[in-house]
């Protein structure tokens, strides 16, 4: 679920959602600076849902997704991302946004969706305009592993996905 614009009321402080026509052309914009490693917030009001294109992943199970009921899933993804989700913690308490780069006043904040998400409800054709832009985003399940070791983060689940899919294929071609 997405907040909608209609009586707006900012989840974070120093945080902005901006509006822009169309379903899917909104995103999260940061006031204030950030330092590389800071974390922006820690991840509240989080509750148990099924895969969307609002949810995100936080384990290896079909039914490990979460819904971020804030400003949160406003942040658009970029194949150069400026933040991570980091929900590997058991403790649930700490998961947390993350800088994975300097933030400066005015940025527009992006992760890789694929740091989380195995297999994508709803897969884009990609307009983040970086160098490294991967076109169609559909998950990490279609991309190799050296691609996704090159973006500054990505979930234990995901890795350990990469790697059972990999060695099955490895297995398969012997
Ligand atoms: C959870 S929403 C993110 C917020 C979204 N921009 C909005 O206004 O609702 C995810 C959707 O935003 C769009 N999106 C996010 N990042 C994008 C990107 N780099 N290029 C194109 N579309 C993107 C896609 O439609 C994607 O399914």
């Amino acid at each position: 679920m997405k907040p909608a614009q209609e009586k707006y009321v900012p989840t974070h402080p120093d945080l902005i959602v901006e509006f822009a026509p169309g379903e899917f052309s909104s995103s999260l914009k940061s006031f204030k600076a950030f330092k590389s490693g800071e974390v922006l917030a820690v991840l509240e009001g989080l509750t148990a849902s099924r895969k969307a294109y609002t949810s995100v992943q936080c384990g290896a199970g079909p039914e490990d997704h979460i819904e971020l009921n804030s400003d949160f899933v406003y942040i658009n993804h970029s194949c150069e991302p400026n933040v991570a989700f980091d929900l590997s913690s058991l403790d649930r308490s700490k998961w947390h946004l993350r800088a994975l780069k300097p933030v400066s006043p005015g940025d527009t904040l992006t992760y890789f969706y694929p740091s989380t998400e195995w297999d994508m409800d709803q897969p884009f054709s990609c307009e983040c305009g970086a160098k490294t832009c991967l076109g169609t985003i559909k998950g990490a399940k279609y991309l190799l592993r050296e691609e996704l070791d090159k973006r500054g983060y990505i979930s234990p689940w995901i890795l350990a996905l990469a790697e059972k899919r990999d060695s099955s294929q490895k297995l398969k071609s012997q």
